[in-house]
């Protein structure tokens, strides 16, 4: 809700805030009226492009970006102004508008040009040389508020950024979509989001740090600052769809669209997993050391070394052991399963080539020697092959020698097409499909015990104990990925196929349709719910290691037994990944935060919890219940929140075996949930049900400590015990 202009040091009369609301509306006016002439001449020159080649089509393809970035800027599309010590004064917005000419500065700067950066940077200690830090609110085409913050040491160091802006931001009802913050971003997290791309970066912070703001904002950045980026796409991963959904405009306002959204469950076309497992299977189906288990399991579906016998046109010929190892060393290097199986049988045909060639050598020698009927054998078998090229029609001394070029292409063609030699060579080196080696290797424990060598005999039973023929579970979906990886496609056209019909135009649906796109960049949220295979499988994507992962490894709940980031990240990312921290907390009121001390020691954190900025207009109250009344507690308090936070949200989180009984008695819109589901979300207002419920699942402290820091402004806790 718009705010209502605050006085501020400089800006500390009425006839100086008029002023400054005058002067920023006119800004704000000529950016309208330029935005709309760029959109203009954006539409005539996209009415007049054709798409004729793949420069053409990138072309394109980036107007049209531009123009999305465009519409899409409604709302801050100036917010903020800086005046510098020199005299110049720079506006900066959603997105960057030009001068009346080329010579003129911008209208708006961009804000994640780095002009731009002492506006989320500068203070009063390192101004950066700007004397002034001014926020603009505006309502559409309106300017509603300005805040001034000068930087020449006048005014107290909050250590927040346009803390009048950040806190209006902060105050306003909670829709249940999450919004940008391009306007407030504050220093550590404005840190974040322009951080070097090529390190792998792992963003630790509690609840309500801006962590999922921040990723988001750093997508945006990514592909501003770094347009290669957008070739191949930014993947984002959350933890559920309910989460995507909440984040889902977040990208789109930024004008941003060379973007996939996923989890780690859909991140393989065509799987889904339908089926729950236990959490001890999950853990033990986590695990990192998979990976080896996989590629011995991979290795042990070759062929075994030895002579390869093959028949062609009726003839027998065996090629020696020795020649065939050498082709399989050969390909030892290719990169999967399927590749190597293709560059042996390429090989393979040439040894059989070259035996057909020496057999005739041979023949035509011996024939020489004035062996006829020889001759007519050969004479015999040529004309029984298919190959009229081959066939000399010779008989006796006019075949004077080995075969020439011409026909040995034609009998190369002719091997490479011949069923009998495929049906052979598909026998002895098959290909394989994935989902089908996966099962039988997950349900026979004599190959689990051969192969997965970190698993004892009893886990290894467990593993194969799971029913087979009822779907895949969560996760299997990394041991999928892992293993299709490992065997690679069987139809694969080879090394460069995955830029086959890439034409430097990033199209999200056909990225997301392939389980081998590279993106330019990943983004990881909820990061510390990830197994060490998840972790794979997010690398896989991504084999440059361009990661931004975000999470609070406090609020974990799945079943891996990672406690810090190094132990959940090393072994995908290695030892080059970069640690940051955020620290203060935006969503969570200082009331509430200070609940959680026992909650966060119970759960075993070794990390600060973040300061509050903001207080809570209702303290945290509980209510107490009993076994038989506590949905009609639970209501009431829910009815009472929806009449102080009306435009806003309610929301309930109790322990799952709580949730049926729950959801007959919330009206419509207020979602019940578990802990676990209410990761990465917030309301106005939440009820916790039964938190010695909550507390008692599994990982059930880190799950309460979510459950306490899902509010903006008012938290109830109903305990539900026998009265
Ligand atoms: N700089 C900012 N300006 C305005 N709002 C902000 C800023 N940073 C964070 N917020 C707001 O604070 C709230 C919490 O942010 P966010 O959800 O990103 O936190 P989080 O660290 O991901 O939380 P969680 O750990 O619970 O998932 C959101 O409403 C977000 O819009």
């Amino acid at each position: 809700m718009p705010q209502p202009a605050t006085p501020h040091a400089t800006t500390d009369t009425p006839a100086a805030v008029g002023s400054a609301l005058a002067e920023e509306q006119a800004a704000l006016d000529a950016a309208w009226s330029r935005r709309a002439t760029v959109l203009d001449d954006l539409e005539a020159t996209l009415a007049a492009a054709r798409p004729e080649d793949a420069a053409a089509r990138a072309r394109i393809v980036r107007l049209r970006g531009r123009r999305a970035e465009l519409r899409q800027a409604d709302h801050g599309l100036v917010f903020g102004r800086l005046d510098g010590d020199d005299g110049s004064v720079r506006r900066l917005g959603r997105v960057g508008l030009p001068g009346a000419t080329e010579d003129d500065e911008p209208l708006v700067v961009d804000w994640r040009a780095a002009v731009a950066r002492p506006f989320y940077t500068a203070t009063p200690v390192d101004p950066q040389g700007v004397r002034r830090r001014r926020h603009v609110r505006t309502s559409g085409p309106e300017v509603v508020g300005v805040d001034d913050e000068p930087l020449d040491g006048s005014l107290d160091d909050s250590g927040l950024v346009g803390e009048g802006a950040l806190l209006a931001a902060l105050d306003e009802r909670r829709t249940g979509r999450m919004g940008t913050a391009v306007a407030t971003l504050q220093r550590e997290q404005d840190d974040v989001v322009r951080a070097d791309a090529r390190t792998p970066l792992v963003v630790q912070g509690g609840p309500g740090t801006g962590k999922t703001v921040v990723a988001l904002h750093r997508v945006a950045y990514l592909l501003f600052a770094l347009p290669h980026l957008a070739e191949r796409g930014v993947l984002v991963l959350g933890p559920s769809t309910r989460f995507l959904d909440y984040i889902a405009q977040v990208l789109p306002a930024l004008g941003e669209t060379a973007v996939v959204s996923s989890t780690c469950d859909t991140l393989v076309p065509g799987v889904r997993p339908t089926r729950a497992e236990g959490r001890d299977v999950a853990e033990l189906k986590g695990r990192s050391s998979w990976l080896p288990t996989l590629r011995r399991f991979v290795a042990s579906l070759e062929p075994d070394d030895g002579p390869l016998a093959l028949a062609l046109d009726g003839e027998e010929y065996t090629l020696p052991a020795a020649r065939v190892a050498a082709a399989r060393r050969a390909a030892a290097g290719a990169g999967s399963y399927h590749q190597a199986r293709d560059r042996v049988t390429d090989r393979v045909h040439e040894l059989l080539v070259d035996a057909v060639a020496d057999r005739q050598a041979e023949l035509l020698a011996r024939a020489e020697e004035g062996f006829e009927d020889v001759l007519g054998q050969l004479d015999a078998r040529l004309a029984a092959s298919d190959d009229r090229a081959l066939h000399t029609g010779a008989t006796g001394s006019d075949v004077d020698g080995v075969l020439s070029e011409a026909d040995l292409d034609a009998l190369r063609e002719r091997v490479a097409a011949d069923r009998q030699v495929a049906a052979t060579l598909d026998a002895w080196w098959p290909r394989r499909d994935a989902a089908t080696e996966l099962a039988r290797l997950l349900h026979d424990a004599d190959l689990l015990a051969d192969h997965g060598h970190d698993l004892t005999a009893a886990e290894a039973a467990r593993v194969a104990a799971e029913p087979t023929g009822e779907g895949w579970s969560s996760s299997d979906v990394p041991l999928l990925d892992a293993l299709a990886d490992l065997l690679g496609d069987p139809e694969e056209a080879g090394p460069g196929a995955d830029d086959a019909d890439h034409d430097g135009v990033f199209v999200a649906g056909r990225a997301a349709a392939r389980r081998d796109w590279a993106y330019g960049h990943v983004v990881v949220d909820e990061a510390q719910e990830l197994s060490g295979m998840q972790w794979h499988m997010v690398v896989r994507r991504c084999p440059t290691r361009s990661v931004t992962a975000v999470g609070d490894i406090d609020q974990a709940s799945s079943a891996h037994r990672q406690t810090d980031w190094g132990e959940a990240v090393s072994d995908a990312l290695g030892d080059r990944w970069r640690r940051a921290d955020l620290t203060i907390c935006y969503r969570t009121p200082r009331e509430v935060m200070e609940l959680t001390g026992p909650v966060l020691r119970r759960a075993g954190s070794r990390n600060d919890p973040p300061r509050a900025v903001r207080s809570a207009p209702v303290a945290p109250w509980w209510a107490e219940a009993d076994d038989a009344t506590w949905p009609g507690v639970v209501a009431d308090a829910v009815a009472g929140m929806a009449g102080r936070y009306e435009g806003g949200t309610v929301g309930v989180v109790a322990p799952a075996a709580r949730l049926g009984a729950l959801r007959d008695v919330l009206p419509d819109g207020v979602p019940a949930m578990s802990a676990t589901d209410a990761k990465g979300l917030e309301w106005d207002a939440a009820v916790v049900v039964d938190p010695d419920g909550i507390a008692a699942e599994p990982r059930g402290w880190n799950g309460l400590y979510v459950a306490l820091t899902r509010c903006t402004q008012e938290l109830a806790q109903v305990a539900v015990g026998t009265l």
